[in-house]
């Protein structure tokens, strides 16, 4: 990890090159700098990744088009009208942290484009299957899906290199990701009032992830990590890089080696564009601390659970359209599931 001095700020940089195609110190290396970022900053930024700057560029455009069109086309493709959470998110239906207001961001939600004819999707699995495309749009479609495969072979380098960061063979992994949940998810935060104050509106509320680790890229500024100490820190933009931040199955299987990445977005009255993949591994995947990270001084934190159960309860607790299915009854969560667990820096620092 190098560290990078920004408004005298050092960040956290870490070369992703090696665990593309490098040698095996090189790699060990990279594993060791992630270890290090997590347990000093929480999140870290990710260099010679090799995604290609042009599907970034393409996948804005066709972003700021399809947030372009008028509400009502936009829900056409609402993602409460799909069985396999996808579509779109408008403003209000997500509801983030204790400070009861719906964010300021509407989204559009993909993940792996499986067939109609997928079976697990057939069999009523809540977040596989096909994506949602809008109509007479095929750039838009291109530009996601060329984006997603590009960005899912970074991640599959980064899992690698969080296996070396927790003394694990890098292919430890693998075995749990042979058809990941793995959303990428196109978020539109309008202009608004410019906001540090809690109490005002906010991009997205204090949340973890849910997943073993975001691959973020943002166009603007605006992205708070909460450290050790309680506080909100700016995560400013590096050109060229993306941000990784933990996710809670990462502290499960890190036994909370690695605390899940609480964060939120402000506003600075500017237009704001990001795109998060989330990380995961597969729907059925019981996910508990690896026994690397359990000895005598270091019991079992964390129960096991199911990791498409606990990304599902989540989403189901923050998206209106699932909320008001839990509320009549229509939507019953796994037993494991039904509490909502506690990840992340507000169980260090006891506050978010
Ligand atoms: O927009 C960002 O920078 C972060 C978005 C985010 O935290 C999320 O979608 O979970
Ligand atoms: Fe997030």
């Amino acid at each position: 990890m190098h560290e990078m001095n920004i408004d005298g700020q050092a960040l956290p940089v870490i070369d992703i090159a090696p665990m593309l195609s490098g040698e095996g110190d090189d790699r060990k290396r990279v594993g060791e700098a992630v270890a290090t970022a997590c347990c000093r900053h929480g999140y870290f930024y990710v260099i010679n990744h090799g995604i290609n700057p042009a599907l970034v560029e393409r996948l804005v455009e066709q972003s700021k088009r399809f947030f372009a069109l008028p509400e009502r086309e936009k829900m056409r493709y609402y993602i409460g009208l799909s069985t396999n959470h996808r579509g779109y998110v408008p403003v209000g239906e997500e509801v983030f942290g204790d400070y009861g207001k719906s964010d300021l961001k509407e989204a559009f939600d993909t993940a792996r484009d499986l067939p109609v004819e997928d079976k697990d999707y057939l069999a009523g699995n809540p977040l596989l299957g096909p994506n949602v495309w809008p109509y007479g749009m095929p750039g838009f479609r291109d530009a996601v899906t060329g984006y997603y495969d590009e960005a899912m072979r970074v991640g599959d380098a980064l899992f690698r290199a969080f296996a070396l960061a927790l003394g694990l063979d890098e292919h430890a992994f693998g075995p749990m990701l042979t058809r990941p949940t793995s959303q990428l998810r196109l978020i539109h935060y309008p202009a608004g009032p410019a906001t540090t104050a809690e109490e005002e509106q906010l991009g997205i509320g204090s949340h973890t992830d849910y997943e073993c680790f975001t691959l973020l890229y943002p166009t603007r500024p605006g992205l708070q990590v909460l450290s050790d100490a309680g506080a909100w820190v700016d995560v400013p933009l590096i050109p060229g890089s993306f941000v990784i931040n933990i996710g809670d199955m990462l502290e499960v299987l890190s036994n909370g080696r690695f605390v899940s990445t609480s964060h939120r977005v402000i506003s600075h009255g500017v237009e704001r564009f990001s795109f998060p993949l989330f990380c995961a591994v597969d729907y059925d995947v019981v996910v508990e601390p690896v026994a690397h990270c359990v000895d005598e001084n270091h019991s079992p934190r964390y129960g096991p659970v199911r990791a498409g159960e606990h990304l599902f309860a989540e989403t189901a607790r923050t998206f209106r359209y699932l909320r008001d299915r839990l509320e009549s009854g229509e939507l019953i969560l796994d037993e494991s599931v039904r509490e909502e667990p506690q990840f992340g820096r507000s169980r260090k620092a006891g506050r978010v």
